[in-house]
């Protein structure tokens, strides 16, 4: 019997070829990623469309994850292992919790789910009904918005409601562009698969998809826990005025040092303000374009 890290390949939700970190045990082949330094593992399961966690490995017989049933399942698992790899290469982080964690997913989720949750110790993606959404597993941005709510929960542990849960979303919806900085848009991969240019959230233009972007327009609701997906616009729009004038390299640096030094779980976003700020000021001086850029860009939204 010879287990063994293996490579293998496939195609993803966009038809997109990959290859795979996989491992071979007794002649199978799963989506069972020990390639991460420190024995961190990033493992992949599907849930055949039930609604127990975490079903069951996703396995295949050669190692070709090549059938259409299989590409949520293959992009679940390399962009966890994207989302990883950024982490740890940009912000020296070892898994969500900095210790090596094993990150799991689970794919085909309910049936024509259309959506996706961190449930406290797993990704869960939904197949979509194939006109809202696509498996949404095919977005790099909605894995990494994942994954940062399991980093958020780690660190800032910004409680998920009213404003501290709208900065939580936010906090997902910014990393996502981290990892997917091609535009600012959110789950545009994977939302409405028969309508192009269209997407779930903008953090340039967040009014575009109903959400405010000015805190003039804040949102007095209890629905969503408090609006956390609407009034996210407000600081999402902060976070597009921040990394377009000073740039992602340093937009990341004081983004990730506020989440994991100032952020705390009750976090408003006069708090969130004060604490990008400090981090700016940290990195870069208190004095500094750079820091003067983040006073404006929350400037512009109203929030002091
Ligand atoms: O992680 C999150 O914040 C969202 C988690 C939603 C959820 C929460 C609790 C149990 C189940 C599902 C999932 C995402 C989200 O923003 N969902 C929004 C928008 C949305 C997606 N699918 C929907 C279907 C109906 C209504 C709204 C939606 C929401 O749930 O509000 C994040 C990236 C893409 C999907
Ligand atoms: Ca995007
Ligand atoms: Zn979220």
């Amino acid at each position: 019997v010879t287990d063994a890290a293996t490579t293998g390949s496939g195609y993803g939700v966009l038809d997109d070829y990959k290859t795979l970190n996989t491992y071979s045990s007794n002649g199978t082949y799963y989506l069972y990623d020990v390639t991460k330094p420190m024995n961190g593992v990033i493992e992949t399961f599907t849930a055949r469309n039930g609604s127990s966690l975490p079903g069951y490995y996703s396995t295949d017989s050669n190692n070709s994850w090549t059938a259409y049933s299989q590409a949520a399942d293959v992009d679940a698992h390399a962009y966890a292992g994207k989302v990883y790899d950024y982490y740890k290469n940009t912000h020296n982080r070892n898994s969500f919790d900095n210790n090596g964690a094993t990150i799991r997913s689970t794919v085909h989720y309910g049936s024509n789910y259309n959506n996706a949750f961190w449930n406290g110790s797993q990704m869960v993606y939904g197949d979509g009904d194939g006109s809202t959404f696509t498996s949404l597993s095919g977005a790099l941005d909605v894995v990494a918005h994942e994954l940062t709510h399991a980093v958020t929960e780690r660190t800032a542990g910004l409680q998920y409601q009213y404003q501290s849960g709208a900065l939580n979303e936010s906090f997902s919806d910014v990393f996502g562009y981290f990892l997917d900085p091609g535009d600012y848009l959110m789950g545009e991969d994977v939302y409405t698969p028969g309508i192009s240019g269209d997407a779930l959230r903008s953090l340039s233009n967040p009014s575009k998809y109903g959400q405010p972007e000015h805190m003039n327009n804040y949102v007095n609701t209890s629905s969503d826990n408090g609006g956390v997906h609407t009034n996210s616009g407000i600081p999402n729009k902060a976070a597009y005025n921040t990394i377009s004038s000073i740039g992602k390299a340093k937009a990341e640096k004081i983004y990730y040092r506020a989440l994991t030094v100032y952020l705390t779980p009750t976090s408003n976003f006069s708090y969130a303000r004060a604490a990008l700020l400090q981090s700016a000021a940290d990195l870069y001086g208190s004095g500094s374009s750079t820091y003067n850029s983040v006073k404006a860009a929350w400037d512009a939204v109203g929030v002091y």
